[in-house]
């Protein structure tokens, strides 16, 4: 049985999952009978590949690295190259669509449009842009329903975390009133780099470099990026439509390296906090910076290190932390979905060379 895929954004992450499908193959094969094959890459820069037999990963990922591009790929019978994001997803043989494009904080696009095309055209996908969850959770989630595939989006909360399988799975049959928690890396990192002397710029420039950063970093220091994954919560977890436009949020921009030493003298910390709460029918979120006593849980958590709490009726408080960013974190997120995507909807592809 063999899982085509099409990756649709080659950056950071996309790259990383790629190197994962290369190098844990035969453990995947071994431990779960799965067996992919990555068919197509199209990327705005790095440009598109495709190849219905399927390409080979080392080559991608040394022209890409080599070149900056995959166009350089080796051409041989039947090598299409040149197709955009929508040729790629209508018109490769891919089973699966990994949408890797960066998140857009204001709409959402053009990762919504590439997973409606996905979805109509019968392929499943699994991202971790957070755009098409935090804002069209709802009907998104219908469409692939109705056209009968799977959409995996573990990654968008906490990277390779399992913040949303976790609560899914493990936590089912509570009622969950509050969730709460350190959702963002990049900030978090920027703000344990600051207690230790780093400036503001220096900290975003090494998070930047480490791959935690959003495309657009504002996202991150403004709190957009929480404020999807507070919608993320809401919507998926909560079950309840909240549009992220109504979330509250304040980043950590106002706060200076004194208000953070200021903090630390007091024995407490400043942490980017997202709350997401039910009250009787209704949910509300916010995002902000908070001043943590140093003995909470949450304000021992720090570097790129998130941490999420669920208020539960039955199992209490639950606290999970763990990665909240990092390029093989959230390659391995997206990995966690295609061995779910395997174990509920493999047994249905039959390829001829699987026959
Ligand atoms: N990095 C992390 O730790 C985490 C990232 N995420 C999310 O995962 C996604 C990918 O992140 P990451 O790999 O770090 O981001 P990158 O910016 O490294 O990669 C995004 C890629 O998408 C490409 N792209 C943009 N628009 C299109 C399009 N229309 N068609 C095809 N390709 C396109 C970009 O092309 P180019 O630049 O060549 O123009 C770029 O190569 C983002 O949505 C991010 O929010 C989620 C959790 C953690
Ligand atoms: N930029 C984000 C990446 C993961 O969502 C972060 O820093 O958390």
């Amino acid at each position: 049985m063999t899982i085509k895929i099409a990756f649709i954004g080659f950056g950071g992450v996309g790259q990383a999952l790629a190197e994962l499908l290369y190098t844990r193959k035969e453990d995947l094969f071994r431990l779960y009978g799965l067996n992919t094959q990555v068919v197509a890459v199209s990327d705005v820069m790095k440009g598109s590949v495709y190849h219905p037999e399927g390409l080979d990963i080392p080559t991608l990922l040394q022209e890409v690295k080599q070149t900056g591009s995959v166009s350089s790929y080796p051409d041989q019978p039947g090598l299409v190259k040149g197709w955009d994001s929508m040729e790629t997803i209508e018109q490769s043989n891919a089973d699966m669509i990994v949408e890797v494009t960066f998140t857009d904080v204001e709409t959402g696009q053009p990762a919504i449009d590439h997973c409606k095309r996905a979805f109509r055209n019968k392929k499943s996908v699994v991202t971790t842009n957070k755009g098409p969850v935090a804002l069209a959770y709802h009907p998104l989630a219908e469409l692939a329903k109705e056209n009968d595939v799977y959409w995996g989006f573990e990654g968008t909360v906490m990277s390779g975390t399992p913040a949303l399988r976790m609560p899914y799975t493990s936590l089912a049959g509570n009622e969950i009133s509050e969730i709460k928690g350190i959702l963002n890396g990049t900030t978090n990192f920027m703000l344990t780099e600051m207690e230790k002397g780093s400036t503001y710029q220096d900290a975003l420039a090494k998070a930047q470099s480490l791959g935690y950063a959003e495309a657009d970093p504002t996202s991150d220091v403004e709190g957009y990026d929480v404020r999807y994954k507070a919608a993320i919560l809401a919507n998926y977890v909560m079950g309840y439509p909240l549009p992220s436009n109504e979330i509250t949020c304040k980043g950590i921009t106002e706060l200076t390296q004194a208000d953070i030493k200021e903090a630390s003298t007091s024995n407490k910390r400043w942490k980017l906090l997202a709350r997401v709460k039910k009250e009787g029918d209704r949910v509300t979120a916010s995002v902000q910076p908070e001043l943590l006593d140093s003995d909470d849980p949450l304000a021992s958590i720090t570097g790129p290190t998130n941490a999420i709490v669920y208020d539960c009726d039955m199992a209490g408080e639950i606290m999970l932390t763990g990665a909240g960013a990092g390029l093989t974190e959230t390659g391995y997120s997206l990995l966690i979905d295609i061995i779910d995507y395997h174990r509920t909807k493999a047994p249905l592809i039959v390829h001829e060379e699987d026959a």
